[in-house]
């Protein structure tokens, strides 16, 4: 897509996501679109009311690009407000996990990033909408579900508060747990300890749990795991093409519903939603414009 002259840019921060500083990239925004001419709007979430506040700040003025600092929560957020507006989105990942932008090969450091930001390219992903959620990245039932309410409730924060949680979850949790899955004209039943529902490639470590998956195809894959196979999970941390059957399961479709026996923890793009029963899955092709690095 051809770049049109950026004139003005909002910049949302997420100051506590990932426990990272983001002191720096915020001076460092500043200065360097100010040499460049380039108008910009700070907006600090809050944890609270950030999706409609953005969207009304983007409904007020005329943004050129909104810059994103933050983890996947963060990023899903502005998507949502983005919708329908055409702003491309500028990723520079300051979460714990960043496993959305992790499927793009955004640069390290902020200075590529702002370059990114200025001169790269502009794609269209597709955005998973899930009963009245949305996700970009992942969403799952089970066990990473739980796993990330118990590191919600728990007061260290980054890579570590996650690594902290892991084994008290899985002594905790109930998997496998049974789904209904009713998809491509078909309905069957999937025992997993982790259901996911996945836009992408890679999971937050870099593991590819999708190997079928690109953000822009149309379609969204539902993967059963079927248990938590300590060989297979390290498996997945390679560049693999294929998942092992006897591990995992997948389906490539354009929406389903998945109906639980009883109530499984559920999370959106690290985000906790709750224990639900029933899900709905569709898509919105293309819905959301992003900057990624030009080759
Ligand atoms: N000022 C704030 N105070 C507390 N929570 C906030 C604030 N701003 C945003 N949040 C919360 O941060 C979460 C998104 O964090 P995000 O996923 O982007 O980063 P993360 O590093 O992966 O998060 P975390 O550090 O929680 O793992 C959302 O739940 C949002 O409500």
């Amino acid at each position: 897509m051809k770049m049109k002259e950026i004139k003005k840019v909002l910049f949302v921060v997420n100051p506590i996501s990932g426990d990272v500083d983001k002191n720096e990239l915020l001076e460092f925004i500043e200065n360097e679109l100010k040499q460049q001419d380039i108008a910009l709007e700070i907006y600090k979430t809050n944890g609270e009311n950030d999706i409609s506040n953005i969207k009304s700040i983007v409904e007020q003025s005329q943004f050129d690009r909104v810059f994103v600092a933050g983890g996947d929560g963060t990023i899903k957020m502005v998507s949502e407000a983005l919708l329908s507006t055409n702003v491309p989105m500028v990723l520079f990942p300051a979460g714990s996990a960043n496993g959305f932008a992790l499927n793009f090969d955004i640069p390290e450091n902020k200075e590529a990033q702002l370059d990114v930001a200025l001169f790269g390219n502009i794609i269209e992903v597709d955005l998973i909408k899930i009963n009245e959620h949305y996700s970009l990245h992942l969403a799952d039932f089970g066990v990473n579900a739980d796993l990330i309410k118990n590191y919600d409730n728990a007061t260290l924060r980054g890579k570590a508060g996650y690594l902290l949680q892991t084994i008290p979850t899985l002594m905790k949790s109930n998997h496998p747990y049974e789904f209904e899955i009713s998809s491509n004209g078909e309905r069957f039943v999937l025992e997993a300890s982790v259901l996911s529902i996945a836009n992408c490639q890679k999971y937050g470590t870099g593991a590819c749990i999708n190997p079928e998956g690109k953000s822009n195809d149309g379609k969204f894959e539902i993967i059963g795991f079927k248990n938590l196979n300590l060989i297979e999970i390290v498996k997945t941390f390679t560049n693999q093409t294929t998942l092992n059957p006897e591990f995992a399961t997948s389906t490539s479709t354009t929406s389903a519903k998945v109906n639980c026996k009883s109530p499984v923890p559920f999370q959106i793009d690290g985000e906790y939603i709750g224990e639900l029963e029933n899900i709905e899955v569709s898509i919105l092709h293309k819905a959301i414009q992003l900057c990624i690095a030009s080759n």
